[in-house]
């Protein structure tokens, strides 16, 4: 294996001298192999034809069409899958190299009480409070947007718990640190247990059993009746769209002591009607602030409210990239990769990518390093404060009025910036000595939503905004900049969070990503820009469009899941006839290409139903939500529309029992599909009627895919018969069937003409 040695040579071996962390590269040479006989393959496919296309109709140049687009895109799933790493860090050399670690400021974003409980975010900071880490190098800031009386009381609540809950964590060495997956399960303490561990684990059960039951009647309180006394006073009259900022310290760790708890802050930024407030790029950019004038920690990690730290070391294997890198510009920022707790058997909705991660993703992290996928992320400030690899400032050397131009009129701000922007490599700078509460005016002047107007937050630093994909925008810009990113894969893994688990909310999920990506493909901080004008690699810029153009890709998968049944109908083909050699193209292609596909997950340990599954939900969504991203990029293009952020509802406990089976409801994103699939019905049907009259020669190779069509819907073909939540409403397939039979009679229109 070829090895690059970050650190320095491993010839001595003190612990001062081996490597933070390996990063190696996998010798696929068998799938590169097959990756390149498909494209061959296609390009086969390609040149016939082109060669045949004057014996064939429309239908012909169609699929051509169609296929080059295949084709491209997968050369760019090749290029991407090409350099797959395997990332290793050290922890264990960390700790013994060096006892001073600099500090980290966290950020949890939530944005709605109800499509997000206050149990889930109270669980994830509990988690991040509890990390093993120096408790004075720590901060924990929560942003809600949904401004909500609950998720204050509930924050509250838990600090009270996290004085009980870090200690017990940190005494034992616990392994799972969120209390909900902790006390999961059968709930009995570990066999084979001392009699003062299972006092404090009886303790804390308690103890975790009265804050949920808090919670839980808080949560279910009508909102005039909840107490607004005291701390709570801000509360009382406040719309969620049009309040003031509001800044609670929680907790404060003034002693500064390394065993307490790390400080806790609450934040409801500004929120005024006719204020574009940016969803969570807009929250994200209040939080850097907020914690710039409170702590301004030279890193930042980053997670949404359902995100627990799974693995209680996870800064320390960030820090082995920040702190053993031998050149800051190899790591500007490091992802771990999303990973989801109770993840539905087999995977039905094909969310919970695995095999992505497994493939695509370590090959991206071998170009010039993963995406930034806006959750369990670690930042340095000063990136993300626009700073780029070559940038070399000096303490002073930056003008306040230009500091005050770009990052906004706030002296003490100006002051942390120009403080940050000039640390030198890897510096471990000093906790910021203040106290909290000092600075608690400041953080609410930079909290306020008129704030950032004129400056350049969100524009060229900061999380960028124009999209509901902030996350691979800002990832882009930064990677423009010439900064690579790190991929950090411990085991167990770091974060774990939840994934959509029905129908509508996979869907809706599926829509906001490819139209967010679409739109950063398309807008002037595109990466095509980037490569032609930055310093974006061209093979990172490849692998950003596999995922940037899901939208565009859309437009061809319909039109190929189409073209069979259309053929169908009109008694014409689009594939060569079966028994003709050249037939073997197209039919080794497909069983190539899905045989190379079940070994992707067989070797990642998947089962053969997830591969089904997840093979089916890429096709289902591309021609669903895809379409639908594709539609709405398009309508804001056209300036009908803003863009928007539904967020994904997570749900808070397990006790769904039916849950792999597919979900529906009446949004108009099921349309597409359903009458995709009432189409390929009905030319079946057709078919075989024409059949019998003796109209029609059967083509074998247009009957298959059809098939594997209404293979690909079979959710959505249950779903027609199916009652409630699993069946699909009877207006959506009223409007399918309608838009179905439209097709079936202006395709035999077309075709007399
Ligand atoms: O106005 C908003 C909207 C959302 N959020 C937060 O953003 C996070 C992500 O929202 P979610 O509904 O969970 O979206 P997902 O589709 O699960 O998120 C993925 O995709 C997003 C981009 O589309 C990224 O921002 C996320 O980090 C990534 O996990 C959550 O913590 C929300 O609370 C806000 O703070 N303010
Ligand atoms: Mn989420």
């Amino acid at each position: 294996m070829a090895s690059k040695a970050p650190s320095s040579p491993m010839a001595s071996k003190t612990p001062s001298s081996l490597p933070l962390y390996e990063i190696k590269y996998r010798k696929n040479i068998i799938s590169r192999g097959i990756e390149l006989f498909i494209l061959f393959l296609l390009f086969s496919l390609l040149a016939y034809r082109f060669h045949s296309l004057k014996y064939h109709g429309l239908q012909w140049l169609l699929a051509l069409i169609c296929e080059s687009w295949f084709t491209f895109l997968w050369i760019l799933t090749v290029s991407t899958k090409w350099s797959q790493v395997e990332p290793k860090t050290y922890p264990l050399r960390l700790l013994e190299r060096t006892s001073e670690f600099p500090a980290v400021d966290m950020f949890v974003t939530t944005a709605d009480p109800i499509l997000e409980p206050p149990l889930i975010t109270v669980n994830t900071v509990l988690s991040l409070l509890a990390v093993d880490y120096p408790a004075n190098k720590l901060a924990c800031y929560v942003s809600d947007d949904g401004a909500s009386i609950v998720t204050y009381y509930s924050l509250v609540e838990a600090s009270k718990f996290a004085k009980l809950w870090v200690p017990f964590c940190k005494k034992y060495n616990i392994a799972l640190r969120a209390p909900f997956r902790y006390f999961s399960g059968n709930s009995s303490p570990p066999p084979q247990s001392s009699q003062e561990f299972l006092q404090d684990w009886k303790r804390m059960k308690d103890g975790y059993k009265q804050l949920c039951e808090k919670i839980e009647e808080a949560s279910n309180q009508e909102p005039d009746a909840c107490n607004f006394a005291g701390d709570f006073g801000v509360f009382s009259n406040i719309e969620r769209k049009n309040h003031p900022t509001i800044i609670k310290v929680i907790w404060e760790n003034k002693e500064s002591v390394a065993d307490g708890l790390p400080h806790l802050v609450y934040i409801s930024r500004e929120k005024r009607p006719k204020h574009p407030h940016h969803f969570k790029a807009g929250a994200m950019n209040v939080l850097t602030r907020v914690s710039g004038v409170m702590t301004n920690a030279p890193f930042m990690l980053n997670v949404d409210c359902d995100m627990y730290a799974n693995n209680p070391q996870v800064i320390l294997h960030a820090m082995c990239y920040f702190l053993g890198a031998k050149d800051e510009k190899d790591c500007g920022f490091v992802q771990f990769p999303q990973f989801f707790y109770d993840g539905l058997k087999e995977d039905p909705y094909g969310n919970q990518l695995k095999v992505l991660h497994e493939y695509l993703g370590r090959g991206i992290s071998g170009i010039q390093g993963p995406f930034y996928q806006g959750t369990g992320c670690f930042h340095r400030r000063k990136v993300i404060y626009g700073l780029s690899p070559n940038d070399k400032i000096t303490a002073g050397e930056l003008e306040d009025e230009y500091l005050q131009k770009i990052y906004g009129k706030s002296e003490k701000l100006s002051a942390s910036v120009a403080n940050t922007l000039s640390g030198g490599p890897n510096i471990i700078e000093q906790f910021n000595s203040d106290s909290l509460s000092t600075s608690i005016e400041i953080a609410h002047q930079v909290g306020s939503c008129g704030f950032e107007f004129g400056t350049a937050w969100g524009e060229k630093l900061g999380w960028l905004y124009g999209t509901a994909t902030e996350d691979v925008l800002t990832g882009s810009f930064i990677q423009s900049r010439g900064w690579k990113s790190a991929c950090c894969l411990p085991d167990p893994p770091a974060f774990l969070g939840c994934a959509p688990s029905g129908g509508p909310a996979s869907m809706i999920q599926q829509k906001r990503w490819s139209t967010g990506l679409f739109e950063v493909l398309i807008s002037s901080k595109s990466p095509i820009i980037g490569t032609l004008f930055g310093k974006l690699q061209l093979r990172q810029c490849m692998a950003y469009m596999v995922v940037q153009l899901w939208a565009l890709r859309s437009i061809f998968e319909v039109c190929y899941a189409i073209l069979p049944a259309y053929c169908l109908i009109t008694n014409s083909r689009f594939l060569p006839k079966a028994n003709e050699s050249s037939m073997m193209i197209p039919a080794s292609i497909f069983i190539i290409y899905n045989l190379y596909g079940l070994s992707e997950y067989v070797r990642a340990n998947e089962p053969i139903e997830a591969w089904l599954n997840n093979q089916r939900m890429w096709r289902v969504n591309a021609m669903t939500a895809w379409l639908f991203g594709f539609l709405s990029a398009t309508i804001k293009l056209l300036g009908f529309s803003e863009s928007a952020f539904e967020i994904t509802k997570k749900d808070q406990d397990d006790t769904n029992s039916n849950f792999g089976r597919f979900t529906f409801d009446d949004s108009p994103i099921f349309v597409s599909g359903t009458a995709i699939l009432l189409f390929n019905l009905t030319s079946l049907f057709i078919g075989v009627l024409d059949f019998k009259k003796g109209n029609l020669e059967w083509g074998l190779g247009e009957i298959i895919c059809i098939m594997w069509v209404v293979f690909i819907f079979w959710p959505f073909f249950k779903g027609l018969f199916a009652k409630g939540k699993y069946g699909i409403p009877a207006p959506t397939i009223l409007k399918s069937g309608a838009l179905a039979l439209l097709l079936v009679h202006l395709f035999k229109f077309i075709n007399k003409l």
